[in-house]
């Protein structure tokens, strides 16, 4: 069961929304398309200067214009019909503003703020300060009237949102990460205060006669420029240069009515943009700015969605391990306890059940737990199963991912259970790593250049992954029943961090459709962080019974991997451990490389491939 929020968190939700004199009636049109409450851009004074430096710039948009939407804000709109394959914009690559072009780019570049930086971090710092040098330098910047174009407001995003405002935040991936506290932390805006005090102010020192504001004027034009390159810039090329790209940005994101593609084309030098479909004149050009959910799109562009489909709450592997922990140390408590009465294990009911054979002393130190889990997660990284920037993404209405389920049956395991998991993926690897270079042979022979290297790694990786995921699939209802337990804690744990409970939410939302007016900035709180929370009780529904935790598994949701399928498949086929398992690749995409003649999976290339159990 989540954990009731404690008296302050009720308090701080009912005090400032619910009372009488918070909540007037008559502010909100709930019957009216849906606008973010927080984010939606209005006009600037600069746009007329903004249409000549375009010109100037040889910047191109013939087929749309700029326009106020009611939905959206401030948009880019086809002024007549485009056909799909149509260019509808196009940007000189000297137009872009990056670190590496900017007035300040040899002092950048002296810093070790340009491309290749040290660390990824400080490229993003250098687009910064490369910001905030040409705002500072005003008219002087040839980039004056595009950053004129940027709101000078960019108080939507939650960089700007008072402690109380923020706190309405807690627990969501939004919050976390501004913190620093999870994922990578290179995209701004994350540590701010901390990436000011230690890389933007001493720079600024360093460097007195760029004359860039210090103390408090500083400190705002770097918040300022934070926003602007958090909801407005790109990450163009595989070489990923972080770039502001003028007129491209002034395309907002509708989940799933994305409408244009970005290219680059290397032989005219332009950035281009794409139609991806017919657009009738009058229709918002629309762009994807990633698969993001509410919090992210709260955190890093300062609006919401009402519906959106890449909802989904953001489980820290760090939460994960220390759940498994607990468990075990409540097992081996249990049973110490057990013995200590001398009541038989099946009297003291599953809670000591389940801890049966784990191996440890009666009192293990946090040392030993320690450990023990360090060389579990070492296998588990071998294996494929840590997710990437350390998250796991759970859906709601989706099975959890496989590889967490698989992950948590790693770190519960006895050490005899996994020196078998150990070798059973060891023994999945060299086979798919055999497998793929058979199959490499005879694409080579066909003329199709791959990285063979690359390709047995991806193809020894994957086949780990399955071999654990079958071995989690094989494994006793009472392995299973362990499982559950540490995904009851993980939700049990993360509810808890919220600042109210789903309930909450739903009322503040329902008195919202009739009609009350809440705060902007909790309307989208609200937004953000209930579809998060759908998303925890989805999982604890999910993962209820042990059949249900054995399907997720079956639905290997985790196991799309992008590779040589037959390599995979040979292996996972080794790897499954029991008669009557077989893992079987259940859809392929791809390239095919034309032979007829070859066996159906053999035909592509470089496929998708996504694998499946059959028991
Ligand atoms: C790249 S800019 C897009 C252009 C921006 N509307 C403008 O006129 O400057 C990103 C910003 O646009 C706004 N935005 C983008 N998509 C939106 C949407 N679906 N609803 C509301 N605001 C949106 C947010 O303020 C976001 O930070």
């Amino acid at each position: 069961m989540p954990k009731p929020p404690g008296k302050d968190k009720a308090k701080c939700f009912a005090g400032v929304y619910s009372s009488a004199t918070a909540v007037r009636e008559g502010a909100y049109d709930a019957a009216a398309s849906f606008r973010s409450p927080t984010g939606c851009t209005n006009a600037t004074p600069g746009e007329r200067d903004f249409l000549a430096w375009c010109q100037e710039e040889r910047v191109s948009f013939p087929s749309s214009h700029i326009t106020v939407l009611s939905s959206t804000g401030r948009a880019l709109v086809a002024s007549r019909a485009i056909k799909m394959g149509e260019i509808v914009v196009e940007v000189p690559d000297d137009a872009v503003l990056m670190a590496d072009n900017c007035s300040i780019r040899d002092i950048l570049e002296e810093e070790g703020m340009c491309k290749p930086a040290d660390d990824e971090i400080l490229e993003v710092q250098g687009l910064i300060i490369a910001v905030m040098y040409e705002k500072s330098l005003g008219t002087q910047s040839r980039w004056a009237p595009y950053l004129n174009l940027i709101p000078d407001d960019m108080t939507h995003m939650p960089l700007y949102w008072k402690r109380r405002e923020l706190r309405e935040l807690r627990g969501t991936a939004a919050f976390d990460k501004m913190m620093g506290k999870v994922q990578y932390p290179a995209d701004a805006p994350t540590q701010v205060p901390l990436l000011w005090s230690e890389v933007v102010e001493p720079f600024i020192h360093e460097h007195p006669k760029l004359r860039l504001p210090t103390g408090k004027a500083g400190y705002d034009l770097y918040r300022w420029a934070t926003c602007a390159v958090a909801s407005y810039s790109f990450i163009l090329g595989d070489d990923k240069y972080q770039a502001m790209v003028p007129v491209w940005d002034l395309l907002n994101h509708i989940t799933g009515q994305v409408n244009v593609r970005l290219y680059h084309c290397a032989r005219r030098h332009v950035l281009q943009m794409i139609a991806t479909r017919d657009i009738s004149q009058g229709e918002e050009l629309v762009n994807n700015y990633g698969e993001l959910s509410n919090a992210e799109l709260l955190r890093g562009y300062g609006f919401v969605e009402a519906h959106n489909v890449n909802n989904h709450v953001q489980v820290p592997l760090g939460f994960v391990v220390r759940a498994a922990t607990n468990v075990l140390q409540k097992n081996v408590a249990a049973e110490a306890g057990t013995a200590a009465t001398g009541v038989g294990a099946r009297a003291a009911g599953a809670s000591a059940a389940v801890g049966a054979g784990h191996g440890l002393p009666s009192k293990p130190g946090p040392g030993v737990l320690r450990d023990r889990m360090s060389a579990r997660l070492r296998l588990a990284r071998r294996c494929g199963l840590l997710p990437p920037h350390r998250v796991f993404k759970v859906f709601a209405c989706r099975a959890p991912p496989a590889i967490m389920t698989a992950l948590i049956h790693v770190l519960l395991a006895s050490d005899s259970e996994i020196s078998t998991l150990r070798s059973a993926a060891h023994r999945a690897g060299m086979m798919a790593v055999a497998a793929d270079q058979c199959t490499g042979r005879a694409s080579r022979s066909k003329g199709i250049a791959r990285s063979r290297n690359e390709r047995g790694c991806q193809a020894a990786m994957q086949a780990r992954t399955a071999a654990v995921v079958a071995a989690a699939m094989d494994s006793s209802d009472t392995a299973l029943k362990r499982v559950g337990l540490v995904y009851d804690d993980v939700v049990q744990r993360m509810l808890g961090r919220y600042s109210c409970d789903v309930s909450e939410d739903k009322q503040l939302l329902a008195a919202i459709g009739r009609h009350a007016s809440v705060p902007a900035r909790m309307h989208a709180a609200v937004l953000a962080r209930m579809p998060e929370k759908e998303a925890l009780l989805s999982l604890r529904d999910s993962i209820s019974t042990v059949r249900s935790l054995r399907k997720s598994l079956h639905s290997a949701s985790g196991l799309q991997c992008n590779g040589p399928e037959i390599g995979g498949r040979i292996a996972v086929q080794v790897a499954a451990s029991k008669p009557g398992i077989d893992c079987m690749i259940t859809s392929l995409s791809g390239e095919r490389n034309g032979d007829k003649d070859a066996p159906d999976e053999s035909r592509f290339a470089a496929a998708q491939f996504t694998f499946g159990f059959k028991v």
